[in-house]
């Protein structure tokens, strides 16, 4: 006799199986036959058999069982689910966006397309922070109020009306209950420093880090989610996943993930972002959710070096499993508590690993890095065009928190990476580990 049956749910609208979904598999011995009697709620009951015929019912019952576990790993239908209540005095929610390079551009065109269809329950005008600059003599500001394009970091691709560009940064939080931080990693400090004036952030608000770094202070290492937290006294949610802006922003369907503190958060972040081409799984993970995103970038680097010595997809393979290992791990023994399965199952692991180490702009810097031996300001200038590069800062930042703690031994992927990168190891050495 054997039982599969479905794990218990964690909590909805979270990766997880619902018992609803579970099959119980009882296998009746005979001498002279073999029957079996499979129970299954997807199939309609019980069915009795010989051996002749079990094979193509066991495939059949197979199948059901792996579709009905995918509909079940998906939240069962969050639009519909009424969302927390708004502190707001309007009792609606109102959602602001603070950045607007390429990712916070196509993240804000995702929020504000799904407010606009939820005129009960959000304000429909979604305020964007953009950083003034002058494009072809006029303010990006009014550029993208009048023309509904980013034409500095996304040109081509069409916004929604209701996506307002601020410059204030004040200006972008005032009366929100929803915050995305969307800047480079670089520039949050500043951020935090003007939110952190008394009135700025509504009590009741919630925030949600969409940037991909730590910070690090000596042996110290943490979160951008912990640290927005810690600075504004609001929770914090962190939102990494496979994203190449331009993709994501072409609507090419992808997933991410988003490590929530509580359900409350998991509801109103999913109603925010999940979309039909951008399916948003959420976790009670995020750290894992928030170090997968800052790491992989890290991997990014070593991945880029491969591409730069020519190597082939066996060697890029290596290092995805190699860096893959290290970023686990790496999390695994500084955040206690956050899941493996971040790594292994969700958009925020694997998924963006692979991205990031084919199509990244990380990995296309590392290979002109190598191919050129230019400075990395001078990569980062010509190739990204205004646009910021993440991982060599991280590396620095996680190889001196290594040898804070003396535990450079235990990361060499890391170590190598951040030698190639600033202490001008030969390139063939990354692959002394
Ligand atoms: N671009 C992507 O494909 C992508 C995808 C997922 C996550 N991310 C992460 O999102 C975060 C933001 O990245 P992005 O792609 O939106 O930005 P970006 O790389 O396009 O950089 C441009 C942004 O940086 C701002 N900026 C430049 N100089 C500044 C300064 N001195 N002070 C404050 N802001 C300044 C600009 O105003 C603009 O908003 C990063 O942590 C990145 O890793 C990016
Ligand atoms: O272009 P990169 O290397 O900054 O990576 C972009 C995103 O993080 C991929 O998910």
């Amino acid at each position: 006799m054997s039982n599969i049956i479905a794990p218990t749910p964690q909590r909805p609208g979270v990766s997880s199986v619902s018992s609803s979904s579970s099959v119980q598999l009882e296998d009746k011995m005979s001498n002279v036959n073999i029957a079996s009697t499979f129970t299954t709620p997807a199939l309609g009951g019980e069915i009795e058999m010989t051996r002749f015929d079990r094979k193509c019912h066991v495939e059949t019952l197979l199948t059901s069982y792996v579709d009905t576990l995918t509909a079940a790993t998906r939240p069962p239908s969050p639009l519909a689910s009424p969302l927390p209540t708004s502190p707001l005095a309007s009792g609606k929610h109102k959602v602001a966006i603070v950045g607007s390079g390429s990712w916070g551009t196509a993240l804000a065109k995702i929020a504000a397309e799904n407010i606009a269809a939820r005129p009960d329950e959000f304000e429909p005008e979604v305020r964007m922070w953009v950083r003034e600059k002058q494009v072809h003599g006029r303010n990006l500001t009014e550029v993208i109020n009048t023309t509904h394009k980013n034409e500095r970091y996304l040109p081509d691709i069409k916004l929604p009306k209701n996506l307002v560009a601020v410059g204030q940064l004040k200006k972008v939080v005032e009366g929100a209950s929803l915050i995305v931080f969307v800047v480079p990693h670089q520039f949050l400090h500043t951020v935090l420093f003007e939110f952190q004036t008394p009135g700025v952030i509504t009590p009741g608000a919630r925030a949600v880090s969409a940037i991909k770094g730590v910070e690090v202070n000596g042996t110290d290492i943490s979160t951008f989610a912990a640290l927005i937290e810690n600075k504004l006294d609001i929770p914090c949610s962190a939102l990494s996943g496979a994203n190449v802006a331009l993709e994501v922003a072409r609507e090419q369907f992808c997933e991410t993930t988003i490590g929530c503190p509580t359900h409350d958060d998991s509801l109103l972040w999913h109603a925010v972002f999940n979309a039909k081409k951008f399916q948003v799984q959420t976790v009670e993970d995020v750290s894992g959710v928030s170090l997968a995103g800052a790491l992989k970038n890290v991997v990014a680097l070593a991945a880029g070096f491969v591409d730069g010595m020519k190597l082939g997809g066996n060697t890029k393979a290596a290092i995805i499993r190699i860096g893959l290992k290290e970023m686990a791990e790496f999390t695994a023994e500084f955040f206690p508590g956050s899941q493996l399965s971040t790594f292994t199952n969700e958009s925020a692991g694997v998924a963006d690993l692979i991205t990031t180490c084919t199509g990244g702009r990380n990995a296309k810097c590392a290979k002109d890095f190598i191919r050129t031996g230019r400075p990395w300001e001078a990569i980062e200038r010509d190739l990204l065009k205004g646009q910021k590069l993440q991982g060599t800062a991280t590396a620095e930042e996680v190889y001196n928190f290594l040898v804070t703690r003396k535990r450079t031994h235990a990361y060499p992927l890391f170590v190598q990476t951040y030698k190639v990168a600033f202490e001008g190891l030969a390139p063939d050495q990354l692959f002394e580990l």
